[in-house]
Parts: C-alpha cells; sequence; structure tokens
C-alpha cells in the first residue's frame, strides 16, 4: 500500500521500560507524525514489531541484545534509529553487510541525541588539530553500564581522524609509572577518563591544550528530555538514508 504524506510513522520502541526508552514512548506518543505501534521489553518477543506493522524501530536496550534486534529489524525491511551503546568496528561492518542486501532500509547509530551534544563532538574534533594535547572526560550517573560512554568514543573517534588528517603528533605523556587506569584508557591514541556520579545524567568535557592556554568543550544532559528531539529527527530522516549512518551529525548540516 502507498503511503500518504499524512499517514503517520508507525513506530516500535525496543527497551520501553528503561530510562530512555520510557521517555522515547511519551516522545513519540506526542508527536504528530508518529504513531507507537509496539513498545517492547526485555523477554517480549520481536514478532511483536512485524505484527503490529511498525516501519521503524527505536532501539534503547542494552548492548547485549541491541545487534540482534537490529538485524531483526533490517531482515524485515523495518528502518532503525538506535540510541543503544556497544556498536564496535566488527558489529557496524557485519550490519553494513546484511544492509547490502536491503537496500532501501536506513539504519542509524547514533552514539548520542542530544543536538548539543553532536555539535560539540563535531566542534571539539575540527579544534583538536591546533592544539597540542587533547583528553576527553565523560561524567554520567551510576547506574550506567558501560565505560567509556559511547559518546566518548565517538569523539575520540571523530577527534583522532582529524589529528590524523592534518599529521598532528599524539598528545605529548612523560608517564612512566602509574597506577592501572590513572591515565584513564585509549581510544585512538585519545585518553578517555570515565566518572561515575549519583545525581548527573550525562555530561562530557574535551579538554585542548596548547603552550600557556586552554580550551575546553562540554555539554551537559541535565535531563533525558535532552534527546528527544534527536530520536525524533532520527525517525523522521532515516527512510531518506538508506544504507547505515553512523551519528546524528550525518543527517545535520554543519556546513563544515
Ligand atoms: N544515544 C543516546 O543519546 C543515548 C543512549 N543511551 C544508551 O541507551 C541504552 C539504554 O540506556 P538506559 O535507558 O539508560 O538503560 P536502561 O537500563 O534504563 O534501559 C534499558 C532497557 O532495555 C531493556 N531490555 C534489555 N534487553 C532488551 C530486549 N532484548 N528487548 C527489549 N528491551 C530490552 C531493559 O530491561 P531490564 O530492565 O529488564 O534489563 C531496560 O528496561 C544504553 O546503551 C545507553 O548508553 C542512553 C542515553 C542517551
Ligand atoms: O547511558 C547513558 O546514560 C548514556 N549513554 C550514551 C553514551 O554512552 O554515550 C549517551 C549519553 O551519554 C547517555
Amino acid at each position: 500500500m502507498t503511503q500518504q504524506l499524512s499517514d503517520p510513522k508507525l513506530v516500535a520502541v525496543l527497551g520501553a521500560n528503561g530510562r530512555m526508552g520510557a521517555e522515547a514512548v511519551k516522545a513519540v506518543e506526542a508527536a504528530p507524525d508518529m504513531k507507537l505501534v509496539a513498545a517492547l521489553g526485555r523477554g517480549d518477543s520481536l514478532d511483536q514489531i512485524t505484527a503490529a506493522g511498525a516501519q521503524y524501530v527505536v532501539d534503547l536496550t542494552v548492548p547485549e541484545s541491541t545487534e540482534a534486534n537490529v538485524r531483526f529489524a533490517v531482515e524485515h525491511g523495518i528502518h532503525a534509529v538506535v540510541g543503544t551503546t556497544g556498536w564496535n568496528a566488527d558489529r557496524l561492518a557485519g550490519l553494513e553487510s546484511l544492509l547490502a542486501g536491503h537496500p532501501e532500509t536506513g539504519v542509524l547509530i547514533a552514539p548520542n541525541f542530544a543536538l548539543g551534544s553532536v555539535l560539540a563532538s563535531a566542534f571539539a574534533a575540527k579544534a583538536s588539530k591546533y592544539f597540542e594535547s587533547v583528553e576527553i572526560i565523560e561524567l554520567h550517573h551510576p547506574d550506567k553500564v558501560d565505560a567509556p560512554s559511547g559518546t566518548a568514543v565517538r569523539t575520540a573517534q571523530l577527534i583522532a581522524a582529524e589529528r590524523k588528517a592534518a599529521e598532528v603528533p599524539p598528545s605529548p605523556d612523560a608517564t612512566t609509572s602509574e597506577l592501572a587506569g590513572a591515565r584513564g584508557c585509549e581510544i585512538d591514541g585519545i585518553r578517555v577518563h570515565s566518572v561515575r556520579l549519583r545525581g548527573l545524567v550525562a555530561h562530557q568535557e574535551v579538554l585542548l591544550g596548547g603552550s600557556g592556554e586552554q580550551l575546553t568543550l562540554r555539554h551537559d544532559s541535565f535531563d533525558r528530555a535532552s534527546f528527544m528531539p534527536g530520536v525524533l529527527l532520527g525517525v523522521r530522516n532515516v527512510a531518506a538514508h538508506p544504507g547505515l549512518t553512523v551519528g546524528l551529525d550525518g543527517y545535520l548540516d554543519l556546513g563544515f
């Protein structure tokens, strides 16, 4: 059946009982151009998605289940908007192979849906080639199961790519003796430090250091409502972007 312009987008939310999923259920229900047709929690059968006629899934589950969820969606020609962490290079490569056989289906893997966070990471990457040193500090609520955050991984990758292209040497570091973990972890040569603290939601600082100066790019999500415009933007744009898109910036016009 041909979809009319006024037809609502039929959306299923996976992880609907979680912190993000519950917020996404409310956002989809409130969106005038969308209809929530399924809301799945752990243990629910993915067949509910197809039975409900969903055209889009929003995956906000856990790193162990997101890959199977997204593969199910793609295999059924359902577009997927994914906020769940855990999408390493192997998983992304497997998904791209699957999508090659489903050329009309779109998947957005968005490490962070907050527009300010996406902008901060992009700005940091662009600025990073002008500074000798760069390190990332991510700060989250203590119920978060993964570290470092998906946003920090993505930011480090973007920064590393910009610095590599500009042939910037690694950040200087004279450390020869350390307690394990004192210098955080390293992603593509960029140091990342993770803080878990009650009261926090999701925060990140990129520290850029040069002789006699420091530029800090900080973003704060004080409430999960901050992620919802990005979730809805993802649903509204994913069908027009078949194949795999990593990062909400792929749907934005950042002008650089
Ligand atoms: N991209 C972004 O902007 C953001 C991404 N995130 C990411 O989103 C994910 C979820 O975060 P958050 O909501 O805080 O986590 P929660 O633990 O609050 O929610 C995850 C939910 O998924 C459920 N779940 C687990 N497996 C399945 C499954 N197979 N099918 C359906 N539901 C399932 C869990 O059920 P149960 O409780 O029974 O385990 C839980 O209710 C994380 O990876 C997080 O990093 C978070 C915030 C923003
Ligand atoms: O678990 C969270 O809360 C968040 N997860 C994502 C991440 O790992 O980057 C996005 C945001 O930071 C909140």
